[in-house]
């Protein structure tokens, strides 16, 4: 028995993500919740043939906790997108607000549930959550999860489309670290490597397209949002290998924004990597039935990969402090 829970469920990623879940027979609950529109989306997904049963839910009548109460997994899509010309930081001042208040919504009502941060700008949104959940005395750094899927799934269609063959990015593999902005691909370790003689022009467009595959669909939609499809797919793949494990499936590895404290080792191994005592990273992680098992080493950089995690790390330092800061001066 898995319920899923969205957070934002009405919005350009909450629907087709919930379509998404909807798919996964692993999922015998799906609970929609938003501000608007909940009941039209519930009952239009509730139509299709699969085991979950949806419900949709709308602040009143206490609908985030009732859309809370008995979750596993809670997906948070929830919030503003960008315009073109406009940074995710940008997007701060609105989304930190509605993110801490659902945090708080699921740490009264759903604190052991797996919660999976979409909302931007997620290097900063991450640690938010994470100090609603310490002020509530509820939180564990293993079932807190920023989502920079979106950045592995981007690697791994490009990297296929070098190799003339996009029927291979399902099985293109390459760790992207950092955060999501400081979005930092290792394509040295691309489970299909780049051709030999790649020039190192091309690797730099390469790794550019991936760092701002975001800012792309921005521009292509012209004022219409940001990537939702896209998204949603990679939103949904993340949360189904969150399942696999919770099911006991071994092995499975996935970037992911977290506490470095979720590591058994505190993440000591990976702060001497990037140099820095940074509390969150996104790193390869094994996930196991309790959420983060281990926090991967990065393992063999280049020198210029190691130039782009020296640059990101400054800018995820000022990220992660501004929603830490946030909460500090909310009252709550
Ligand atoms: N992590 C990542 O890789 C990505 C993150 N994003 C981010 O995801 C967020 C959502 O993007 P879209 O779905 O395109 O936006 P959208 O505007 O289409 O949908 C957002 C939804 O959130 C709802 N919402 C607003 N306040 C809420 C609240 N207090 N409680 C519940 N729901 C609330 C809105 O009613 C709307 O339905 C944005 O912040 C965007 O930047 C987008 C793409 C990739
Ligand atoms: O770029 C944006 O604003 C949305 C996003 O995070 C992405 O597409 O990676």
């Amino acid at each position: 028995m898995v319920k899923a829970v969205v957070l934002g469920a009405a919005g350009g990623i909450g629907q087709p993500l919930s379509l998404l879940l909807k798919n996964n027979p692993s999922v015998t609950e799906l609970s929609l919740y938003d501000i608007v529109n909940t009941p039209g989306v519930a009952a239009d997904l509730s139509h299709i043939s699969t085991p979950a049963k949806v419900v949709g839910y709308l602040p009143p009548d206490d609908g985030l906790k009732k859309a809370l109460t008995g979750a596993d997994i809670v997906v948070i899509p929830a919030g503003v997108p960008r315009k073109p010309g406009m940074t995710r930081d940008d997007l701060f001042k609105i989304n930190a607000g509605i993110v801490r208040d659902l945090a708080t919504g699921i740490a009264t009502t759903a604190p052991k549930a797996f919660v999976l941060v979409i909302s931007n700008p997620v290097n900063s949104t991450v640690p938010i959550v994470v100090e609603v959940f310490k002020k509530h005395g509820v939180f564990d750094p293993k079932r807190i999860f920023g989502v920079t899927t979106l950045d592995v799934v981007r690697a791994s269609t490009f990297v296929a489309e070098v190799h003339g063959d996009l029927g291979k990015a399902p099985t293109v593999v390459v760790p992207v670290i950092g955060g999501h902005s400081g979005i930092v691909p290792l394509l040295s370790q691309s489970s299909h490597p780049l051709p030999s003689g790649f020039a190192q022009e091309s690797l730099e467009a390469l790794t550019y397209r991936i760092q701002f595959g975001g800012d792309e669909v921005v521009k292509a939609k012209d004022g219409a949002g940001s990537a939702t499809l896209s998204m949603a797919y990679a939103g949904v793949e993340f949360t189904n290998k969150i399942i696999r494990a919770v099911k006991g499936e071994k092995g499975i590895v996935a970037p992911s924004f977290v506490h470095l404290s979720a590591d058994k080792n505190g993440g000591e191994a990976l702060k001497k990597e990037i140099g820095r005592d940074l509390d969150y990273f996104s790193a390869p992680i094994e996930l196991g039935p309790e959420g983060v098992v281990a926090i991967k080493s990065l393992g063999k950089v280049t020198d210029y990969e190691a130039g782009l995690i020296k640059t990101a790390v400054p800018e995820l330092a000022i990220n992660i402090e501004k929603g830490v800061s946030f909460i500090d001066s909310s009252k709550l």
